[in-house]
């Protein structure tokens, strides 16, 4: 199969998107994706450790799903392979690669996991290996991911172009992608892949709030949702008036704070117990500990 074969997508001759883990991040990539008609569920092949994930995937129509990694690799030797097990594990899923794999195009979707890493521990990979970094997220279910993604360019390799643009228009199906240096990864993996987190806890306690002083808990919910949703759409969207590139956040936040006003008030409460500064440090501390993990990756 030569490379452009490969690459096509959204049809039964493509070559097989070969998911290692098929846990959270996994099952997220590969439901906006085949929303999206990237690929084709019955080219999609996926391994886990457990018979129980095994048959969930089945159970949603999946029929290529393993429980032998070595075997689906053996089983597949030219795909595009997705590596979406957690970094501890990722020394296991090296044992299982398969001697004589000449893998062409890898994507790593692994935290704390540097490029260098990959290759060093990936030994079969050859000089003619695209290996690309990406940090998608959870929302990728929906195809609203805001991923992030790094990669040594090298024009010695064969069709690296093709596989970057591919990766890139898979990272474009499921949300929107930046292309950024492997240094900032780390920090743009704390604001893009982990804070979705945090913001499904701002959104908690938001209603948390607001069902504290009464307000019924499904009507705190989708209003604390649909607010955070709106608020994030202004900035997007400038149709708002407000333009991201030239602009401060705060000019929008400004518009809100009506003078001697409620809003007003609630900022004061945030900047009273350290609102911003806690946000900093999440990001800070999230970024840290994928800067620690790639150091012990090594
Ligand atoms: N969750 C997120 O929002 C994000 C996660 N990531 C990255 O994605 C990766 C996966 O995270 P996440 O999906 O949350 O983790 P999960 O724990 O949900 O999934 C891990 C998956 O790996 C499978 N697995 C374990 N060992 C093996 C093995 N030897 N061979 C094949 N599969 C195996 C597990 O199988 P089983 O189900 O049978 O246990 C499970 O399906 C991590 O590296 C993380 O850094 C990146 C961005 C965002
Ligand atoms: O918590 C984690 O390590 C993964 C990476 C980013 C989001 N989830």
């Amino acid at each position: 199969m030569t490379g452009s074969e490969e690459l096509k997508y959204g049809s039964s001759e493509t070559a097989p998107l070969v998911f290692i883990g098929g846990g959270n991040m996994a099952a997220a990539l590969i439901t906006g994706c085949v929303a999206k008609r990237f690929v084709e569920k019955d080219r999609v092949v996926i391994s886990v450790r457990t018979e129980k994930s095994a048959e969930k995937w089945r159970q949603k129509g999946y029929v290529n799903v393993f429980t032998n990694t070595l075997e689906m690799l053996e089983k597949y030797p030219t795909a595009i392979y997705i590596i979406c097990v957690k970094p501890q594990i990722f020394d296991e899923v090296v044992s299982s690669w398969p001697v004589n794999s000449r893998p062409k195009f890898i994507v790593s979707v692994m935290a704390g996991v540097p490029l260098p890493t990959l290759s060093a521990k990936l030994p079969f990979v050859s000089g003619n290996t695209t290996i690309i970094r990406m940090m998608p997220s959870v929302a990728s279910s929906i195809c609203a991911s805001a991923t992030t993604m790094c990669y040594e360019k090298n024009d010695k390799i064969e069709n690296q172009e093709a596989y970057i643009k591919y990766a890139r228009e898979f990272a474009e199906c499921i949300g929107t992608v930046e292309i950024i240096p492997e240094r900032c990864l780390n920090p743009a993996m704390a604001i893009g892949a982990s804070s979705p987190a945090w913001t499904f806890m701002y959104i908690e306690s938001l209603a948390d709030g607001a069902v504290a002083q009464g307000l019924g808990r499904a009507e705190a919910k989708r209003i604390a949702a649909q607010a955070v949703l709106g608020a994030a759409q202004m900035l997007l969207n400038s149709e708002s008036g407000f333009d991201i590139e030239k602009q401060h956040f705060g000019w929008l936040k400004d518009q809100v704070c009506s003078p001697g006003g409620t809003t007003i008030e609630g900022v004061r409460a945030l900047e009273k117990h350290g609102f911003r500064s806690a946000v900093i440090e999440a990001v800070s501390a999230a970024s840290k500990k994928a800067d620690d993990m790639a150091k012990a990756a090594k």
